[in-house]
């Protein structure tokens, strides 16, 4: 039996002001800082330990890991980092409060941006200021690989190749495995491994902060998830 241990970031401060972050870079609020080191206390608490870890290129899900790397006295185990688990591209959205944005487009429609796997959010062009063609850190991705906005689709389009290519491998070796990433990149892979419909991944929510344990067979199917407390 394989275990993979998947990890939300801890709570943003784009979390706290409520606004739609997407790939924004921004910061752990101090209850995020919080909840990460909770993590690592409760992985610690449970004997964990980790071969390989995998993450984004944004800093509140790699400080999350680093601090229950910390935590486990694993600072030294071979790091990943890649765009395929950044948060999903939230377009023209990101930046935006939620509820003010409920006000004026409506709540059903807020709804069906945030959780329809379908309902593109209003892209982004690539004059925008938040267009990541200019930021060095995705100097490597061809001009179909920048996104303008993506709906949960285009998010698991991206992800699982990662998944096929980098994760499986190292779970297929019987190394043990942490991600730590974003709601949405993990509602891509959770949709996947549980082969969830899209009525059910849309009402599937993911914690800040909570290690989430997936149990899989030699095929790397599944055979139970569970959260660690
Ligand atoms: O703003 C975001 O990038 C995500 C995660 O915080 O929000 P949502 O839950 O609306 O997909």
């Amino acid at each position: 039996m394989k275990k993979l241990v998947l990890i939300r970031h801890g709570e943003s401060v784009w979390n706290v002001e409520n606004r739609f972050t997407g790939w924004t870079d921004v910061d752990l609020s101090a209850n995020g800082y919080l909840e990460a080191k909770k993590a690592g206390e409760i992985l610690k608490k449970h004997d964990y330990n980790f071969d390989i870890a995998f993450t984004s290129l944004l800093k509140r899900a790699i400080k999350t890991l680093h601090i229950i790397l910390e935590d486990l006295d694993h600072l030294w185990i071979p790091e990943y980092k890649s765009w395929h688990l950044n948060e999903r591209f939230y377009g023209n959205l990101q930046g935006l409060n939620k509820e003010e944005t409920a006000k004026k487009f409506g709540a059903e429609q807020v709804q069906k941006w945030r959780r329809d796997p379908d309902e593109e959010p209003p892209a982004i062009t690539t004059t925008d200021e938040r267009w990541p063609g200019n930021d060095l850190r995705y100097q490597s991705l061809t001009p179909d690989e920048l996104p303008l906005t993506e709906n949960l689709s285009d998010t698991i389009a991206r992800v699982l190749p990662f998944w096929n290519e980098s994760i499986v491998p190292a779970i297929s070796r019987n190394e043990k495995v942490i991600i730590s990433a974003h709601g949405n990149s993990l509602r891509a892979l959770i949709k996947y491994i549980d082969n969830l419909s899209n009525e059910e991944v849309t009402a599937l929510e993911i914690p800040t902060g909570v290690p989430l344990v997936y149990e899989l067979d030699d095929d790397l199917r599944k055979i139970r998830h569970y959260y660690l407390e």
